[in-house]
Parts: structure tokens; sequence; C-alpha cells
């Protein structure tokens, strides 16, 4: 990404590899909460996206944009779309490292129109780690792997307690994760 004009990723940070029980490439990670508004198939008005293990450090998820995710007529709405990248890159992030971490910071550059009825392919990565920070980067291509890209996205994940969801969230966030955690335990 170029627009910020800061390095990506920032000085310090580390490259990282793939937690040893990290699921490898081709698995399909499916919901990790059945309740998110980005991946769960409990939550009506969510994204539905669905993700898998990429090559490397990565993981590719689908978007399929629907009248529901209007902002112009026709058009998906860019705070969606900004939802969209923020459940791919917390994916790539939690997925592969195996860590809990939530959204500090996420930048987005909306580059095409993102038509009601397209799928954007977002291949998100995952590029290092400077003590608790994560740096995750990530593109959408419109309809296709090589299509063209609509939206780039980075940001910033922190590393947290897994109290800091029983604390400012729900005291059983624990147990509902766990129950509905289906496809990657
Ligand atoms: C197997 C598992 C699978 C899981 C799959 C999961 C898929 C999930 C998909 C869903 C995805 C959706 C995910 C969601 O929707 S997550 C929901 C949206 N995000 C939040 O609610 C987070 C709210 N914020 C906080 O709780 C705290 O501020 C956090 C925890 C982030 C940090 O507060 P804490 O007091 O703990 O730590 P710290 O303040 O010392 O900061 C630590 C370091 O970080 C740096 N810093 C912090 N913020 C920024 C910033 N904005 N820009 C630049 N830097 C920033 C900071 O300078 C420091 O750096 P350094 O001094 O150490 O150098």
């Amino acid at each position: 990404m170029k627009n910020s004009g800061e390095a990506w990723p920032p000085e310090g940070t580390e490259p990282v590899a793939a937690h040893p029980d990290a699921p490898g490439p081709g698995t399909k990670l499916g919901v990790h909460f059945s309740e998110c508004f980005g991946c769960g198939d409990e939550q009506d008005g969510g994204l539905h996206m669905e993700s898998t293990v990429g090559d490397g450090l990565t993981v590719k998820s689908q978007f399929t944009v629907t009248e529901a995710h209007q902002g112009a007529p026709g058009l998906a709405h860019g705070g969606l779309l900004a939802c969209a990248f923020d459940e791919a890159l917390g994916s790539v992030a939690g997925n592969l490292l195996r860590l809990p971490a939530v959204t500090g910071r996420l930048e987005t550059d909306f580059r095409r129109p993102v038509p009601v009825g397209s799928t954007l392919f977002i291949t998100a990565t995952l590029d290092g780690m400077d003590g608790r920070k994560i740096y995750v980067s990530a593109e959408g291509r419109l309809d296709a792997e090589d299509g063209p890209v609509a939206v780039r996205a980075r940001a910033l994940f922190v590393t947290v307690e897994f109290d800091h969801f029983t604390t400012h969230g729900d005291p059983n966030a624990w147990k509902k994760m766990r129950d509905s955690n289906r496809v990657n335990p």
C-alpha cells in the first residue's frame, strides 16, 4: 500500500512463521463464531464470508455483495467493505498465529466501485509481528482471483489475553466461541 506514505510493515516488524498447529494450505476455515457479523452462519444480516488457508502466510476469503450491503443504489457500502477486510485480516492473524487478537487500526483504499452481485476475492497476508503488534495486509479483486483490484487494506491487530473478551464482552465468550467453532477447533 502506498497511500499513507509510511513503510509497510513498519520498521521493527519481524517475520513470523505459522503456529505449528495452524491449519495448512487448502483448509476451509468455516465459522469461528456463529454470530460473527463477518462469517457467522447464524447472523442473518451478516456478510457470510468464507475463508480458506492459502499458500505461504495467506488466507483467501470471498465476500459476495448483496442488496443488503448497498450504500449507493447498486453499489457496496464502503463501511461494509471495510468490515469484510477486517474479517479477512483478522482471520489470517488469528488462524495462522492461533493467538487472540483485536483490530487496533484498519486502513482501506477503495480503488473501484464494487457492484451488487459481484464477489470480492480477498487475499490477506500475515506480514509480521513486533511484540504484541501483528501486521496484516490484503487486497480484494473483483469477481475472480485475477480480477482487477477493487480494495486494498492493511491493519494492526494487537494480541490480548482471552479475558479481554469475557471482561469487556460476554462472560460466556469462551464457551460460545468454542461451541460454535465447528470447522477449526
Ligand atoms: C484459532 C483461533 C481462530 C481465530 C479466528 C479469528 C477470526 C477473527 C475475525 C474477526 C476480525 C474482527 C476483529 C474485531 O473486530 S476486534 C473489535 C474491534 N477492536 C477493538 O474493539 C479493539 C479496542 N481496543 C482495545 O481494546 C485496545 O486499544 C487494544 C487491546 C487494541 C490495545 O490496548 P492495550 O492497553 O492492551 O495495549 P497498548 O495500548 O499498550 O497497545 C499495544 C501496542 O499496540 C499499539 N497500538 C494500539 N493501538 C494502536 C493504533 N490504533 N495505532 C497504532 N498503534 C497502536 C500501541 O502503541 C502499543 O505499541 P508499543 O508501545 O508496544 O510499541
